[in-house]
């Protein structure tokens, strides 16, 4: 009732989902990505990850900017390779408008596991020098909780328990620099599923939770209605 974030499907959604039945787990992974990139503009400093599904972003935001249709973007890399976007440093640019990133597993509270691809050290730093954080997944990274994979933590059962208190009695152990869950970091997940797209979003999860179901939303029409607040941080 009034609440900005009850999102509806939208025509454009239900097209998408019938372009995207039958996709290999790559498309779907490539259409997150795509839908990450829309909210990428001119002059922005951008948080550039690492993995396949963070590739498929990056690869169509060095087109966009071969094409002149986006200028002036600088990203600070997590890996060695950008796709012909210029670089910069945290040091340069300790604001980070828009990191994009991959993840292993991601939970119903936008917690998550990632550094298969071996640069979460990096990453936590750069997705932690944001307000925002965009995670692009195709739905198989989706876990009831961390660890519920069974492929990104070697742990039987999950991870149950206090994760934040985990956390802290991890990194207490010596010799432990980092750990691979991202805890509280991600705003915001697009998750493409055969079905469509889904937005999870830290705002309208809240609400998601209460409802029990995830809301399919236009997302280039409705992100900004949950994220009303866009960053500040721009290379100029
Ligand atoms: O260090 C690797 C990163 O955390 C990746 O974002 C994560 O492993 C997901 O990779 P992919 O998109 O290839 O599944």
């Amino acid at each position: 009732m009034g609440s900005p974030f009850l999102l509806q499907p939208s025509r454009s959604l239900t097209e998408e989902a019938m372009a995207a039945a039958g996709q290999s787990q790559d498309d779907l992974k490539r259409i997150a990505a795509l839908r990450a990139v829309e909210l990428v503009r001119s002059g922005m400093v951008l948080g550039l990850g690492t993995g396949s599904t963070a590739a498929h972003a990056l690869d169509r935001i060095g087109d966009l900017l071969r094409g002149g249709d986006l200028r002036d973007i600088v990203g600070i890399p997590t890996f060695e390779w950008a796709a012909g976007i210029p670089l910069t440093n945290l040091a340069a640019h300790p604001v980070v408008a828009l990191p994009i990133d991959g993840a292993d597993e991601v939970d119903p509270a936008l917690n998550l596991v990632k550094g298969r691809g071996g640069s979460l050290l990096q990453e936590k730093m750069v997705e932690g020098a944001s307000r925002r954080f965009v995670v692009i997944v195709d739905d198989s990274k989706l876990v009831p909780c961390l660890g519920g994979s069974g492929l990104a933590i070697p742990v039987e059962d999950g991870i149950h328990g206090d994760l934040q208190a985990i956390s802290d009695d991890l990194l207490r152990i010596t010799g432990v620099v980092e750990h691979g869950m991202f805890l509280g970091l991600a705003t915001s997940v697009i998750v493409a599923r055969k079905d469509g797209v889904v937005l999870m979003d830290k705002e309208a999860n809240l609400l998601l939770k209460k409802q029990r179901e995830l809301v399919l939303v236009d997302f280039a029409r409705d992100f900004d209605k949950v994220n009303p607040q866009f960053p500040e941080s721009t290379i100029s």
